[in-house]
């Protein structure tokens, strides 16, 4: 049966676990590959009733076999069925062989096959199993499909797409719909992959939760049931000090604009003060356009220190059009004991030097989150950027554990990683999000948070799903400015 779009999401390798579990606990495995395969065919029939031909493309493992098997179903529900096999079937092993065998007509080599118009292709070349670039001969069929541009139903993860990183391996089809099985895999979020399968559908194959529970590690689609919890911070009845005291460290005279945006997010987002500190040069240009953020006076690293004898001041922003690296560094190292946000030129600031912001934030709670996007995590990570085994989410995860910092790794698909292993993959941002200012109130908003007493890793999450649906909201062709009055209250 389909199941709820549940919120964990499975590594490839994880699922192999799981499979090896469910055939050590008696499930018969052959039972899981007819379920598969029979929703592909069920799928296929519900969405291209039309179709003139199905096409199925089985591969050499078992994505082959729930191939083979949807071929065999869709024949006996009278459809045209053409099956074309990479390899020699008569390697097939397994599950995979006895499906091959209960299909029972003789299949044509995969390059034989000539698209025509009215086919539906249903790509069971390889899912799970991928582990190289796609030989040549199927990278041909890829595109030969693709220039006739006929639909492709997918099953498990459309062929070339990594289930664990999302990256295609040489070539891939483009599905438009996918089918995979019990919960999705990062590939099918993270990009390029998760464009590459259209619509996507998770079928219950009949694994039992406790086998999967026991399998599942801290990955999952960012939501509110990641935070939701530790909201209850957020209460707008609560006194303003009460819901928390933000401050934003404002840039130069001709830079405020991006500080004054973290700002009114913040407050919009639901801290109860926000304070702006600006150096002199710069008070007259933001006190020209402030009203219900405050202002204050912060010129040097001793102002800042005795401003840091106020308690109430729940979180600090540092950053957004900040451009003095060197001021940023030593305010960054004076918040050490502080919740901050540290965005745009506050972690640029630390190019040289990362390892002096990392072990500075080390003692404690987790209480500094950094929300860098590609450029910026490579100036800080370079290794772990360079590493082209790691997924996105890998890569969140081990700079959350080098820097003892949660990492908000933007993009499309922004990761938001803790350093005691929990991840998100984020989900709810338009493409119309990626524009001058968006940073900057994803900073404030998750600076609200913090101030506010949430945890690190919800209150970032909590950030960047309330930016994504602050964006959805302010709809297509946004300002930063429509973006912050687009937040909404969190979820109860
Ligand atoms: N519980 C579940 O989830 C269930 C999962 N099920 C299904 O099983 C699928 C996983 O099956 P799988 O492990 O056999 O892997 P699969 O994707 O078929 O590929 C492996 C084969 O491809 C080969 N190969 C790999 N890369 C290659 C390349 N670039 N070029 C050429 N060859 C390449 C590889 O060869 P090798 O690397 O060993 O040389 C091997 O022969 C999963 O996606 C789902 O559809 C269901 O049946 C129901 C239960
Ligand atoms: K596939």
């Amino acid at each position: 049966m389909p199941v709820d779009r549940d919120d964990s999401i499975i590594t490839p390798a994880e699922m192999s676990a799981i499979d090896r579990d469910a055939a050590l606990s008696g499930i018969d495995s052959f039972r899981l590959m007819t379920s598969a395969g029979t929703a592909v065919s069920a799928a296929a029939l519900r969405l291209y009733p039309q179709a003139l031909r199905f096409v199925v493309l089985c591969g050499p493992g078992n994505n082959g076999g729930d191939g083979y098997i949807a071929a065999a179903a869709l024949h006996a529900s009278g459809a045209q069925v053409a099956v074309h096999a990479l390899g020699d079937p008569a390697h097939l092993k397994g599950d995979a062989a006895r499906a091959c065998a209960g299909w029972g007509h003789a299949g044509e080599p995969l390059a034989k096959y000539r698209p025509r118009p009215g086919d539906i292709v249903i790509d069971a070349l390889f899912g799970a199993g991928l582990s190289r670039a796609v030989p040549d001969e199927v990278a041909a069929v890829m595109r030969a499909v693709g220039s006739e541009q006929l639909p492709v139903i997918a099953v498990d993860l459309p062929s070339g797409v990594d289930g664990r990183t999302g990256q295609v391996l040489g070539e891939s089809f483009h599905a438009s719909h996918t089918v995979t099985f019990m919960a999705r895999k990062p590939g099918h979020l993270l990009l390029p992959g998760r464009t590459l399968c259209g619509s996507l559908e998770v079928f219950d194959i009949g694994i039992p939760q406790r086998i999967l529970a026991a399998h599942t590690s801290g990955l999952s689609e960012n939501g509110p049931h990641l935070w939701a919890g530790q909201a209850h911070a957020l209460d707008p009845s609560a006194h303003k000090f009460k819901r928390g005291h933000l401050a934003v460290f404002s840039g130069g005279p001709l830079a405020t604009g991006a500080a004054r945006l973290s700002a009114a997010a913040g407050l919009k987002a639901g801290a109860g003060l926000v304070t702006l500190a600006s150096a002199s040069a710069a008070l007259d240009a933001n006190a020209a356009h402030l009203t219900a953020v405050m202002l204050k006076e912060i010129g040097d690293a001793g102002a800042l220190a005795r401003w840091l004898a106020d308690k109430r001041i729940g979180a600090f922003v540092l950053g957004p059009g900040f451009g003095d690296l060197e001021t940023a560094r030593q305010y960054a190292l004076l918040l050490n004991d502080r919740a901050l946000v540290l965005d745009a030129d506050g972690i640029t600031a630390f190019k040289d030097d990362p390892s002096l912001l990392f072990e500075a934030y080390a003692q404690g709670e987790t209480h500094l989150v950094m929300t860098p996007h590609d450029g910026e995590f490579a100036r800080l990570f370079p290794d772990i950027d360079a590493d082209p085994t790691l997924s996105k989410v890998d890569r969140a995860i081990a700079a959350a554990k080098r820097s003892h910092a949660v990492i908000v790794y933007k993009g499309a698909d922004t990761v938001i990683a803790s350093p005691d292993g929990r991840a998100a993959i984020n989900t709810n941002a338009p493409p119309w999000l990626a524009t001058a200012g968006s940073g900057d109130t994803l900073a404030g908003i998750i600076g609200a948070h913090l101030a506010q007493g949430m945890p690190a890793f919800e209150a970032a999450a909590a950030g960047v799903w309330r930016h994504g649906r602050a964006g959805a909201k302010a709809g297509e062709g946004l300002t930063a400015e429509d973006l912050a009055a687009a937040i909404e209250p969190l979820p109860a």
